[in-house]
């Protein structure tokens, strides 16, 4: 006897093991089934993780938490966003990562950029507000570069850590009915042990922003 399983319905939406985008053929390499967790290779190229690197790096602060944009040990990276649309590249990141996760783009924030030194981390936290009228619903961390040592995006509540690898990315949604799987996709950034970590972070609104 095989036992139904019942899922709630998830926003992505991808069957088999390939997601074919406009530009790009992206692997599935890993999953949690509820929340859905999914851990994506080729999601960008080397060249444009550098060159994310590189147009980011001149405009990056201790980065700020929250609606209230405040800054506190949190999170001890820095960060900045890209504008919505800024340039071809982010475009066309914006349109893949879009593409990826199952949202329009017109809901998407502008592209985040994070920078982790050793011995900077980004401490256990959900993405989604407390109270919020037009609030997140998915996340996409892009890995720009290998770390040597630490900087692991960890799930604790479902035992999962993630190994940055430059140009894989994890993806992850907390739009369920049932509060529980949204509260068991708090996370964290692990502290950087040797080397330095970057990532760029795609969030998903309910309704449009832009
Ligand atoms: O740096 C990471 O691995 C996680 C980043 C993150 O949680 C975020 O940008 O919301
Ligand atoms: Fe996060």
């Amino acid at each position: 006897m095989t036992a139904q399983v019942e899922r709630e319905a998830t926003i992505f939406s991808h069957k088999g093991n390939r997601i074919i985008t406009e530009d790009r053929t992206i692997s599935v390499i890993s999953k949690v089934e509820e929340p859905l967790i999914v851990v994506l290779d080729n999601v960008a190229s080397e060249k444009e993780c550098d060159r994310i690197i590189t147009t980011s790096q001149d405009r990056l602060e201790r980065s700020r938490i929250g609606q209230a944009r405040e800054t506190n040990e949190m999170r001890t990276s820095s960060g900045m966003f890209f504008e919505e649309n800024e340039n071809t590249l982010i475009h066309r990141m914006e349109r893949r990562l879009s593409a990826i996760m199952n949202v329009p783009i017109e809901h998407a924030e502008g592209l985040q950029v994070l920078r982790y030194q050793p011995g900077q981390e980004y401490k256990p936290h959900h993405d989604y507000f407390k109270q919020s009228d037009n609030n997140r619903i998915s996340t996409i961390v892009l890995y720009l570069n290998d770390v040597e040592e630490g900087g692991e995006t960890l799930f604790p509540h479902l035992g999962l850590s993630v190994t940055p690898k430059k140009g894989m990315a994890v993806y992850f949604e907390y739009f369920y009915q049932d509060a529980l799987l949204n509260e068991k996709t708090l996370h964290s950034g692990n502290p950087v042990v040797q080397g330095e970590k970057w990532v760029a972070t795609q969030w998903m609104r309910r309704k449009p922003v832009r």
